[in-house]
C-alpha cells in the first residue's frame, strides 16, 4: 500500500459512507521551482462540515489550500500533480475555468485585505463580476452577505464609509462576507483569525460554526486548540505529506500515528 493509500483510509471512514464527499483529492503533489513542497495528499473533504488542516510551520498547509482556489496556476515555476475533484469534476483541469472556480470556492487570508473603497463596494464589487443584478437586488445581497458574516448590525448606518476605518475583526468578517456573497459553495479560511484579538477571534470561530450549515468549509490553523473548538474533522500535515486525517475528537484524544500524538502533545512542532 502507498502512504497517500494509507492516509486516504481514515478519511473514508471519516465521511458519510452514502455520501460523496464534497472535494476527493487524489495523489495531489505540488512543485515550487521543482521542490516537492506537496507529496501524494490524498483525502476525502465531506461536504457542510469543518475540515482543518493543522501541522508545524512550513508541512504545506497554505500550499494545500492555495491549491484548492488555483492561485498557483497565475505563476510560472508551479506545477500542480494529481486531482482535486469538485462534485466530480477535477478543478486542476485548464477546461475548468478560473471564472467558475471563483464563483464555487471563495477564500480570506490571514490578514484582512478590505479594498480601499465604501464597505458596500467592497461586498458589492465581486457580485458584479459574476452577476447583473438591479439596484434593490444588489443592496438585498449585500445586506444577506453582511448578515451572515455577523456583520450588518455594526455597519449598517456606515456602509458608505471606507472599509479600511473598520477595525481588524471587522475587517476580517467584511472579507468573509466579501466571500459568501458571491454564494460559493466552499469557503477556504487561511490562518483567518491569526492577526486579531481574543474576542475578534471568538467571533470568527462563532461564524464558522454558523456558516457550516451553507458551506463546506476548510481552515487552516496553526492553532491547535481553534481547530479542536471549530473543526469536524482534523488532518494533520508534516513535511508535505498528509500523516492522519480523522474526526476531530479522534485526532486530540486517541491520534493513531506516534507523529500526530507527538504534535498534539506539543514535543514538537
Ligand atoms: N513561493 C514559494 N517558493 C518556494 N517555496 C515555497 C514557497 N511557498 C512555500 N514554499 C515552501 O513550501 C513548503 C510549504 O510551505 P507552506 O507555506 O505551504 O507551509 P505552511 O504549513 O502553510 O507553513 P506556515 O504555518 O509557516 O504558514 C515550505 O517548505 C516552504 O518553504
Amino acid at each position: 500500500m502507498t502512504d497517500s493509500a494509507v492516509a486516504m483510509n481514515p478519511a473514508q471512514a471519516a465521511a458519510p459512507p452514502a455520501v460523496e464527499p464534497k472535494l476527493k483529492v487524489r495523489d495531489l503533489r505540488f512543485y515550487y521551482d521543482g521542490f516537492e513542497a506537496l507529496k501524494g495528499i490524498s483525502m476525502d473533504i465531506p461536504e457542510k462540515q469543518v475540515t482543518a488542516i493543522i501541522g508545524p510551520s512550513g508541512c504545506g498547509k497554505s500550499t494545500l489550500l492555495r491549491i484548492f482556489n488555483r492561485i498557483y496556476a497565475i505563476y510560472p515555476k508551479l506545477e500542480a500533480k494529481g486531482s482535486i475533484e469538485l462534485d466530480g469534476e477535477n478543478i486542476l483541469d485548464p477546461r475548468y475555468s478560473m471564472n467558475r472556480l471563483r464563483g464555487k470556492i471563495g477564500m480570506v487570508f490571514q490578514k484582512p485585505v478590505p479594498f480601499p473603497m465604501t464597505i458596500f463596494e467592497n461586498v458589492a464589487y465581486g457580485i458584479r463580476h459574476h452577476e447583473k443584478l438591479s439596484r434593490a437586488a444588489m443592496e438585498a445581497r449585500v445586506e444577506q452577505a453582511l448578515r451572515s458574516a455577523a456583520l450588518w448590525d455594526e455597519v449598517k448606518d456606515k456602509l458608505k464609509q471606507n472599509a479600511l476605518g473598520l477595525s481588524g475583526g471587522q475587517q476580517q468578517r467584511l472579507c468573509i462576507a466579501r466571500a459568501i456573497a458571491l454564494k460559493p459553495e466552499v469557503l477556504l479560511l487561511d490562518e483567518p483569525t491569526s492577526a486579531l484579538d481574543p474576542i475578534a477571534t471568538g467571533r470568527i470561530e462563532q461564524l464558522v460554526e454558523e456558516l457550516k450549515s451553507e458551506f463546506t468549509i476548510v481552515i487552516v490553523t496553526h492553532n491547535m486548540q481553534q481547530a479542536a473548538r471549530v473543526s469536524d474533522l482534523t488532518a494533520f500535515m508534516y513535511m508535505g505529506e498528509m500523516i492522519e486525517f480523522d474526526e476531530t475528537e479522534k485526532i486530540f484524544t486517541k491520534p493513531s500515528k506516534k507523529q500526530t500524538e507527538d504534535y498534539i502533545t506539543g514535543r514538537f512542532g
